[in-house]
């Protein structure tokens, strides 16, 4: 079997929960990365699940140029990708790989326009991690779906990419149809995120009688929506698929909870600012999700 060709290098973006986990893995795995940082008190240590303290790589304020060997790693929201391709686009050869993974959507379409010829991967995972100012903290072990619309599951970029995720947030699977994938999970952020941060509780309350009657008017309004973009499922599998996530997830506060708790600037916009986009495109109803996001927005 030929060996794995690995990238050389994986510039990440940011010091934060996620971008921390996946530095803890390449650096647990010796393999090359650098962080490009813009806190006054970057990230230093990634505490493991089990407790294990990880030290991470010395952080750069600048992103290294970048080879078409190398990968960009953008574990940031999508409403900060414009600025951080302003500082990074100028580093990059023409087939450096870039990696998105974040919830919501609208990323593939702002680093597509801007980078219409960069490989690009697309990824999404389900661990938890938290930030607590300079130590990140593994808090829940999930699940990561990696695929591409310009990159085939035989390129050796997309064997490295997926086995860096394997190594970092693992088990990661290639998926031939991204986008089902990211809309399930924008299904189930749609419903966790905003209603747990408006009524101040963890996922897991969520599955409380009294939550049950909200969280179908807003799977039935996602189903069609997703119907709208072929994307077949029924208001039971995602209400089912929400409660399992708000129970698996049970103590968690959700990142939006956390965001407004911190008065910081929400993905409402790349959540269910999306869903109300797509559907005012198709001509679809959906109040409660244009409620959600109004009601977001008034925090
Ligand atoms: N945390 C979690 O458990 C999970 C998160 N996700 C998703 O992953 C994405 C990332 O989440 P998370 O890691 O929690 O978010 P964080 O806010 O912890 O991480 C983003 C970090 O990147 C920094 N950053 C953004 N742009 C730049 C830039 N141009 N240069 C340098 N640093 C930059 C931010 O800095 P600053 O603070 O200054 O803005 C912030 O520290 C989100 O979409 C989230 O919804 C998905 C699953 C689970
Ligand atoms: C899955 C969930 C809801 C876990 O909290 C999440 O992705 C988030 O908080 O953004």
């Amino acid at each position: 079997m030929p060996a794995i060709k690995h990238f050389n290098f994986a510039q990440v973006i940011g010091d934060g929960a996620i971008g921390s986990l996946i530095c803890a893995g390449m650096e647990t795995a010796q393999l090359p990365y650098g962080r490009k940082t813009r806190s006054t008190m970057p990230v230093t240590t990634l505490e493991t699940y089990h407790n294990k303290p990880i030290q991470l790589a010395s952080d750069r304020g600048n992103c290294q140029r970048l080879t078409a060997d190398d990968l960009l790693v953008l574990p940031i929201k999508v409403h900060q990708l414009n600025t951080a391709l302003d500082e990074c686009e100028s580093a990059l050869h023409p087939n450096t790989t870039v990696m998105l993974l974040q919830n919501g959507m609208g990323g593939e379409e702002i680093v597509s326009q801007r980078l219409p010829q960069q490989p690009l991967v697309i990824a999404t995972t389900s661990h938890g991690a938290y930030k607590d100012n300079n130590r990140v903290k593994h808090t829940g072990l999930g699940e990561t779906k990696i695929g591409s619309n310009n990159i085939d599951a035989g390129h050796w970029k997309a064997t490295a990419a997926l086995q860096l995720l394997n190594l970092c947030i693992g088990p990661a699977r290639w998926e031939s149809n991204m986008t089902h994938a990211l809309w399930s999970k924008l299904a189930v952020n749609a419903v966790i995120n905003p209603l747990t941060a408006l009524n101040d509780i963890p996922n897991g309350e969520l599955t409380q009688n009294k939550y049950r009657n909200e969280i179908e008017l807003l799977c039935t309004e996602i189903a069609s929506v997703m119907h709208s973009q072929n994307i077949h499922v029924s208001t039971r599998e995602l209400v089912d698929n929400c409660l399992n996530v708000a129970a698996a997830t049970a103590k968690n506060f959700s990142s939006m909870h956390q965001d407004v708790a911190h008065k910081r600037k929400t993905e409402i916009d790349a959540i269910n600012g999306f869903i109300v986009s797509t559907a005012q495109k198709k001509g679809i109803d959906v109040p409660i999700n244009a409620l959600l996001v109004q009601k977001i927005k008034a925090r």
